[in-house]
C-alpha cells in the first residue's frame, strides 16, 4: 500500500482563466492505493456523501484506467467538492502519482498531468489541466495547449470557502463568449504582471495581476456577498482578491503576517451576508507527496 497527499489548488487567479494555477499548503486529500484485480473506491471525509464511489464516475477511476493500474483506492477528502479548490483534481493528482509509483510505470510528474486531467474530464466534461498541474507539480503553473510550465513560488494566501455550492459546470455556463479588445489588452498586462510577481516572489505584483474584468464579474453573481468580502480583504491588507477556480472560494494574496487579519475580515463579511464560511491561512506550496 502507498499513501499520497495531494494539495488543494486555486485555478485562474483572475487574469489566467483556464491557464494559471497554484498549489495551496492546505487543505489536501490523502489517497491510499493498493494493487487489486479491479478498481474499487472508498471515500471518506469532507463532502464524501456527495462523491460517487463508482470508478466510472470518480476522477480516480479514470486515472487508474489510463495507467492500466487497477487498485483499491481509499480517498480521505480534505478538499470539499464543488469548492473552487480543485477537489476532484486533488484526488486525481494523488491517484496518478500513487498508481504510477505502485505499478512502477515510470512517468515523470509532467507526464502525469494529462493523465490526471482525464479524471477531470469525467466530472466537468473537459480535461482541464489548471488544477491537476499545480496539485502534482506544486508552485505556480501555466497550463497551455503546448504543455505546463512551473515556477516555485511562496506567496502567502488566504482561501475563504463559504457554505455555498457552485458546480464548475454551472460556473462555466456564465462565462462570457466574447471580450472586447481593451479587455484583452488589460488581461494580457495583468497576466504578465502576475507571472513576473511569481518569478520574483512578490505579493504586490501577484495581487495587482489578479485583476480581471472578463470572467470574474460574471461569476461573482453566483457568490452571495462576493464584492463586500473582496473589499474587506483589500482593506485588511490583501494585495489582490479574486474567485478561486469556478468558486465559491474567494482567494486573497498578501504579504507575510497579514493572513490572520484578512481571514477574519473575510469571515466576518460573509457572516454579515448570512453566509457561514471557513478560511484557510495558507501559501503557495509543494505538489503531491508520497509517504
Ligand atoms: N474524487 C473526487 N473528489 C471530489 N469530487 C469528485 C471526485 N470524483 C468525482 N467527483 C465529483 O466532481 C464534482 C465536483 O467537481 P467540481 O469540478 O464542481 O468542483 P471542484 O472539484 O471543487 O473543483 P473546482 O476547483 O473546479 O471548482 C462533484 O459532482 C463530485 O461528486
Ligand atoms: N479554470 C476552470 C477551473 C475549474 O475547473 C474554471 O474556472 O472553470
Amino acid at each position: 500500500m502507498l499513501t499520497v497527499r495531494a494539495p488543494a489548488t486555486s485555478a485562474n487567479l483572475g487574469s489566467g482563466f483556464d491557464v494559471f494555477g497554484v498549489a495551496l499548503e492546505r487543505p489536501a486529500d490523502v489517497v491510499r492505493v493498493s494493487k487489486a484485480d479491479r478498481t474499487t473506491i472508498e471515500v471518506t471525509g469532507a463532502g464524501s456523501q456527495f462523491i460517487p464511489e463508482d470508478p466510472d464516475k470518480n476522477t480516480v477511476g479514470a486515472v487508474a484506467e489510463a495507467l492500466e493500474a487497477p487498485a483499491h483506492i481509499q480517498i480521505d477528502k480534505g478538499v470539499r467538492p464543488a469548492s473552487g479548490l480543485g477537489s476532484s483534481a486533488a484526488s486525481a493528482a494523488a491517484a496518478a502519482v500513487g498508481l504510477n509509483e505502485l505499478y512502477d510505470r515510470g512517468y515523470t510528474r509532467e507526464e502525469l498531468v494529462p493523465i490526471a486531467a482525464k479524471g477531470e474530464a469525467v466530472v466537468s466534461g473537459d480535461a482541464h489541466d489548471d488544477n491537476v498541474a499545480p496539485s502534482i507539480l506544486g508552485g505556480f503553473t501555466i497550463a497551455t495547449e503546448s504543455g505546463v510550465r512551473q515556477v516555485d513560488a511562496s506567496i502567502p494566501l488566504v482561501a475563504c470557502l463559504p457554505d455555498i455550492v457552485v458546480s464548475t459546470r454551472d460556473a462555466r455556463r456564465v462565462v462570457p463568449e466574447h471580450a472586447r479588445v481593451d479587455q484583452l489588452v488589460e488581461t494580457v498586462g495583468n497576466a504578465a504582471t502576475l507571472t513576473t510577481g511569481m518569478h520574483r516572489d512578490d505579493p504586490g505584483l501577484v495581487g495587482e495581476g489578479m485583476h480581471d474584468t472578463v470572467v470574474t464579474p460574471a461569476r461573482a453573481k453566483l457568490i452571495d456577498g462576493y464584492e463586500s468580502v473582496r473589499e474587506a480583504a483589500l482593506e485588511a491588507g490583501a494585495t489582490g482578491v479574486t474567485i478561486s477556480g469556478a468558486g465559491p472560494t474567494v482567494i486573497a494574496a498578501c504579504y507575510e503576517g497579514s493572513q490572520r487579519a484578512i481571514a477574519s475580515a473575510m469571515l466576518d463579511t460573509f457572516g454579515e451576508h448570512g453566509v457561514d464560511a471557513r478560511a484557510y491561512q495558507s501559501r503557495i506550496g509543494r505538489g503531491a507527496q508520497i509517504f
